[in-house]
């Protein structure tokens, strides 16, 4: 019925204030007022609608993309938004596209790694988009391994330019959104080359379309990649192909704030550590956290109300049908994941600061922190991102069949979703780099030399080595101490397995070779650590709102809690805890979901996403699903007609054995 709340008795159950978990979520009462507007403003607006793009074409889905951008970008200007406001009226247009990368990836590079000048100059062009830009770093032979590019950039002390050449067809530059058919210029990684000597990947600016009509420049060859996975989704974007043929550019486009070449092509490079030039990806995969927080928290928002419509079994003398979201196993599969959901926001927020905090320190040229920046954002960019995709099928499985409807919102959101496991460095690489970095720590434990920051607990190795958890009954698992200390001897046991088999080979590369896959599960032990003990620090800090702080707990424990139970072969393996604790916290978690079940509908609310937003018929906020579900059927284009197209073509002479004999 229109207009009735169907899940208005599940709000009704509702422990805690809602409106103040609203805030906690989005962070601040003004970051929550920001998005309110944004999200409600994108909602009634007509250019921003989406239901339909599922059925476009892919040049019509590119093409409603280039307008909902423009128009994007038109009311950004013309009421003035902030850059906060601009930033959430993208995330709620909803559809990857250009600005993504322009604003993203683009503009963050030259201000990384430009100098004053080049800032200057590029940054007021592109800051009024009178250039559009992307980043072109990866190439079709080479994404992962960075140092591996092939494209070359060699300074030509003649006529003071580089000459940017693709040598190989592998060198081709591959994959970067917006180059396809958008941008006029790129930062693009490649190879830099002074008097013949190669001193490894540097980032240029270059323009590759012409402002006047937009065709390639002479020496350029440019295209899309061709489509991606899914119907619609990531397909709004124009990944790209790039190739150089002897494409000159003035020498002040290369980025020179981390190094230069001067007239005479003399390579200066600075005091500042190389992998600076990195810098854009640290930015972007600290974004990508808080990101995946926003996309799970979509899939379980549906995942959730639907399951508290839907009805199945129960009805056995007459009553009224179960619930699903009643079924302990749908409990178990959904609530860990509205835990991860709020476990990413917290552990998200707590990475902006950090991130925020090495910027900092660069500027005053203190790079003490670096590494660890660097494998936190790594490793948590990877861990979530996994986590996020692997639970919005889950969600979508959750749904039972009408999950798998495009309506439900979930197959569009997993397919736009998932490429986050690879794009920003494919999830196992990045891993790679956090076990780098833990071996490194474990490495210089006993040197004098104290392990901070998320690694701190390293330097308790003596204890946590030899420790033996202290849970005696199942309320033990409600301890904050007792879980951080379960989390960190297992983190620190793995890890140090790790570089105990590492040191029984004589050659340390071809020791990590071999032990890659164990080098990950530490890795992942050591960031699930750092998401718990965050969202423990959380839940300890000051919280305002009528019961608020109690649904976290309840959230928290279960994440932890039910990690523990996923993982439980680490634990045990590392006797980290026995079989009787591991069931203890079993029996823990069976009593935290019962606790959340009624304030389930609630915790999803508190996303305070729009329908819009949702674009699911299954997780409407009204809970009106099934006419609703009808009515998203009837518009389908094969209920245009009652007898299909096709009809006389194919059934009819096929039930009426009428058809041409077939030859062979
Ligand atoms: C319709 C529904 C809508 C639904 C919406 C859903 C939401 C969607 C969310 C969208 C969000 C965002 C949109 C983003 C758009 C995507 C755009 C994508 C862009 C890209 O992908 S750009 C290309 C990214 N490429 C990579 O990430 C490459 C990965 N590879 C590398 O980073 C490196 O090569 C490497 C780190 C793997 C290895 O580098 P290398 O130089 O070889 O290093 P090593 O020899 O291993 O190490 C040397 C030392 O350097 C240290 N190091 C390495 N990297 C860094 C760094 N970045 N910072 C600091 N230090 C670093 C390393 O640790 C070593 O240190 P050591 O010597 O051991 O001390
Ligand atoms: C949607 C999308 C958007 C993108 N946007 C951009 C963009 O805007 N700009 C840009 O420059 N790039 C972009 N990329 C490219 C992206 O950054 C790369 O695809 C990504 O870094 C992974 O690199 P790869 O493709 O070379 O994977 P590969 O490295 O070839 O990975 C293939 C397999 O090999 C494994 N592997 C690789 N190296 C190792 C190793 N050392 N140890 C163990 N296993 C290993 C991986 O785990 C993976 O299973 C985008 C990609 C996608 C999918």
């Amino acid at each position: 019925m229109e207009g009735v709340d169907h899940l208005a008795d599940e709000r009704n159950k509702a422990e805690f204030n809602v409106d103040d978990m609203k805030i906690i979520w989005a962070g601040s009462r003004h970051a929550f007022d920001v998005s309110n507007r944004i999200s409600r403003f994108v909602a009634t607006d007509p250019v921003f609608e989406k239901s339909n793009r599922a059925l476009m074409t892919r040049k019509e889905l590119f093409k409603n993309t280039l307008k909902k951008s423009v128009y994007a970008w038109k009311i950004i200007k013309e009421l003035r938004l902030s850059d906060e406001e601009g930033i959430k009226l993208r995330i709620f247009m909803d559809q990857p596209g250009f600005l993504d990368l322009h604003w993203g990836m683009f503009v963050p590079a030259i201000k990384g790694q430009g100098t004053e000048e080049q800032q200057q100059k590029w940054l007021s062009l592109a800051n009024k988009m009178q250039i559009i830009g992307c980043y072109a770093q990866t190439e079709l032979g080479h994404g992962s391994n960075v140092q591996g590019l092939e494209t070359t950039a060699t300074f030509d002390p003649k006529t003071d330019q580089f000459i940017m050449h693709s040598p190989t067809q592998t060198s081709s530059k591959w994959w970067p959104g917006g180059l396809g058919k958008v941008s006029t210029h790129a930062v693009v990684y490649a190879r830099l080359i002074t008097n013949g000597k190669d001193h490894g990947v540097h980032g240029f600016i270059v323009q590759l379309r012409s402002l006047d009509d937009h065709s390639p420049l002479p020496g350029i060859t440019i295209g899309d990649i061709g489509m991606k996975f899914g119907n619609g989704a990531y397909n709004s974007m124009d990944n790209g192909f790039l190739m150089f043929n002897q494409f000159r550019i003035p020498r002040d486009q290369m980025l020179m704030r981390l190094s230069k070449v001067t007239r005479e092509g003399k390579y200066i490079a600075s005091d500042v550590p190389r992998q600076l030039v990195y810098g854009t990806m640290v930015s972007v995969r600290q974004t990508i956290v808080s990101k995946a927080s926003d996309a799970l928290a979509r899939a379980v928002c549906i995942a959730t109300r639907y399951s508290a419509v839907r009805r199945q079994f129960g009805s056995e003398n007459g009553g009224i049908e179960t619930q699903v979201i009643d079924y302990k196993t749908q409990q178990n599969r959904l609530f860990p994941l509205l835990a991860s959901a709020y476990a990413f926001r917290f552990v998200g927020e707590w990475l902006k600061w950090l991130y925020t905090d090495v910027t900092q320190r660069l500027e005053a040229s203190d790079f003490v922190t670096l590494p660890e920046a660097h494998a936190c954002t790594a490793g948590l960019k990877s861990m979530t991102t996994s986590a996020t995709s692997d639970g919005i099928e889950e969600c979508r499985k959750l749904c039972g069949g009408h999950g798998y409807l495009w309506c439900s919102g979930l197959p569009e959101l997993f397919a736009v979703y998932v490429p986050a496991c690879t794009y920003e460095g494919d999830n196992v690489v990045l891993q790679l780099q956090v076990a780098r970095f833990l071996m490194k720590t474990v490495s210089q434990l006993g040197s004098g030399k104290a392990p901070a920051g998320t690694t701190a607990y390293m330097g308790r190795a003596q204890h946590l080595l030899q420790c033996r958890s202290g849970v005696q009954k199942a309320e033990d698992w409600l301890n904050p101490s007792m879980v951080l200390e379960a989390f960190e001897s297992r983190a620190l046991r793995m890890a140090i397995t790790c570089a105990k088999n590492l040191s029984k080979f004589e050659n340390q590369e071809q020791g990590f070779s071999e032990l890659l896959a164990d080098l990950v599960e530490a890795a992942i032990a050591h960031c699930q650590l750092i998401v718990v003990s965050k969202f423990i620090a959380k839940i300890e800090g000051e919280i305002e709102g009528k019961g608020v702080k109690k649904q976290l707990k309840n959230l928290c424990y279960i994440y932890a809690l039910h990690l523990l139970h996923k993982h439980l072969g680490d634990f045990l393996s590392t006797n980290s805890v026995t079989p009787e604790q591991a069931s203890l916290a079993s029996h823990q978690l069976r009593s935290l979901y019962s606790q959340v079940r009624p304030n389930a509908v609630a915790l999803v609310d508190a996303f305070d996403y729009t329908d819009h937003y949702l674009g699911s018929v299954l997780g409407r906020y009204d809970g009106n699903v099934y006419p609703k579900l009808f009515e998203e059927a009837l518009k389908d284009p094969l209920n245009d007609s009652v007898v299909p197209d096709g009809y006389h073509e194919y059934i009819r002479p096929l039930i009426k054995q009428n058809f041409p004999s077939a030859k062979l």
